[in-house]
């Protein structure tokens, strides 16, 4: 469970919240998508749950330990439990997809055997299963650079399938992708997501998207959140609400 109580996230010099004031508990096995026009503070959000951005106030607790005030030791093992999904994919070009899935298992190894790149043969095993799963098997020893940016989120998925998260932060997974495209993505992330028990929580700029996918969506406007419901709550009022 993850539990967020009064979150401001203020970047430097700037003088508005990027996040102001928030407050909510998300529960594992939800499918909650973030909506919000550009600038609204869904990024920052999502980036302030791991840590990747600081929160400047307010509580951000998960499974019962509280992240904001955790030494960076201790939130890089709390981190393993958390994946990131990324518009732009954040692989590395040049390496194959099987080992660009297998950098997912980074997290949970000494970093002598991630220097020197060895996988132990279950680490190879679990790497074969994920690039099943996302339905690379066949493109497993191909570079990265040469995959089409759906094929490239599909390594992005499997190499965080070898993390074995519990909680998926997706940020603006499908921005990069045509809209066939991105749908199957989504499909992929839910079957992951309802076959593991996760909480996920994914920005998308496509509401109908979200519409189809989610079980629950929130929705953030100059920072603070503004909708919190259920998907067929979001009507055209509140979506120009929300986009307004
Ligand atoms: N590095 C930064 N430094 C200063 N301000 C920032 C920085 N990144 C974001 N902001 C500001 O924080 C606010 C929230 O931005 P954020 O990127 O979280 O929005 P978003 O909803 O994810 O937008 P988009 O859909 O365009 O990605 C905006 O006002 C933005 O200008």
């Amino acid at each position: 469970m993850l539990s967020i109580s009064d979150l401001v996230v203020r970047y430097p010099k700037s003088k508005e919240n990027a996040i102001d004031h928030v407050s909510l508990t998300l529960n594992k096995g939800e499918f909650v998508c973030v909506l919000g026009k550009s600038g609204a503070g869904k990024s920052t959000f999502i980036r302030s749950i791991n840590r990747l951005m600081q929160p400047s106030s307010g509580l951000i607790k998960w499974d019962g330990t509280e992240l904001t005030t955790l030494s960076e030791a201790k939130m890089r093992q709390v981190r393993t439990e958390m994946v990131m999904i990324f518009q732009h994919f954040n692989l590395i070009p040049r390496m194959t997809v099987f080992q660009n899935t297998l950098t997912g298992a980074f997290g949970h190894r000494p970093s002598y055997k991630n220097l020197l790149g060895l996988f132990t043969a279950e680490e190879k095993r679990r790497g074969i299963e994920a690039l099943e799963q996302v339905g690379l098997t066949d493109h497993a020893d191909k570079r990265v650079e040469a995959l089409s940016g759906g094929q490239k989120q599909r390594v992005g998925i499997a190499r965080a399938l070898l993390q074995s998260p519990k909680l998926i932060l997706g940020d603006e997974p499908v921005a990069s992708l045509d809209p066939s495209t991105s749908r199957k993505i989504f499909e992929l992330l839910k079957k992951i997501h309802e076959e593991r028990e996760l909480l996920s929580i994914i920005n998308v700029h496509d509401v109908n998207l979200a519409k189809e996918f989610a079980t629950r969506i929130i929705a953030f406007r100059d920072g603070q959140l503004i909708f919190d419901g259920k998907p067929d709550e979001v009507d055209d009022k509140m979506f120009a609400y929300i986009y307004q």
